[in-house]
């Protein structure tokens, strides 16, 4: 099975039809304010406006409140939300919408194969869990984590499909597909020129290694 492809933290036209017309399954747009890559639900309109049916809109949160987050489903529509703080199943499920669940693998708590799979597997309703790098912020360090850690998650046949992001780029995405075998991989700072400015020759080169990893 191929491995698909999320491009995530588009904030500008031409990189949302540059993600598209370089095959990505999914593109990501992040509400949440603090982050360079933040689009506003109106801007955010816009960019969806520009992705084809087949091609999956995913919105991105941290900690968000529900007005927010209903906000965003409400006049952007995207496919899938996204919640990468701290959100509990419940705060997840609440919206009865498909959500990605992320875990900041390396975090006080997620520092063993044990402790992921402990705390993935109360997210069960989640149609992904996904996996990035602990940092200070909330995510889009561009830093990989010990992919060591997600051992027993792949092991285990109650999975959810794994998303892997952290950190991954034209140089290392290969080596981490083969390690971790992923449903999909999530890339940001990776295809960047800087915060929120995507290069489309940077994303060309990334799904390219993608195709070459299968
Ligand atoms: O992209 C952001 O600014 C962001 C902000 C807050 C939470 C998550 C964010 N992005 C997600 O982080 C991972 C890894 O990104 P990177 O490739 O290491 O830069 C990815 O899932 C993004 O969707």
């Amino acid at each position: 099975m191929r491995t698909r492809v999320k491009i995530c933290g588009l904030t500008r036209a031409e990189d949302v039809n540059a993600a598209v017309a370089a095959g990505a399954d999914a593109v990501g747009l992040v509400f949440y304010p603090p982050s360079s890559r933040y689009v506003s639900p109106e801007n955010a309109c816009g960019l969806r406006n520009l992705v084809p049916a087949m091609v999956s809109v995913v919105a991105l949160f941290v900690n968000a409140s529900n007005e927010d987050v209903q906000q965003v489903i409400d006049q952007v529509q995207p496919d899938i939300l996204q919640f990468h703080g701290d959100e509990s199943p419940d705060e997840c499920e609440q919206y009865g919408r498909r959500y990605m669940k992320a875990f900041r693998v390396g975090a006080p708590g997620l520092d063993t194969p044990q402790a992921v799979l402990e705390t993935c597997r109360r997210y069960r309703s989640a149609s992904a869990w996904l996996f990035d790098s602990y940092s200070a912020g909330y995510g889009g360090s561009g830093k990989q984590f010990d992919l060591g850690l997600l051992e027993m998650v792949i092991a285990t046949p109650e999975s959810r499909p794994v998303v892997l992001a952290g950190g991954l780029n034209v140089e290392t995405v290969g080596a981490a597909i083969a390690q971790v075998a992923p449903f999909a991989v999530d890339v940001s700072s990776g295809v960047e020129i800087s915060g929120g400015v995507k290069c489309a020759g940077k994303i060309r080169a990334f799904m390219q290694a993608v195709a070459l990893s299968r």
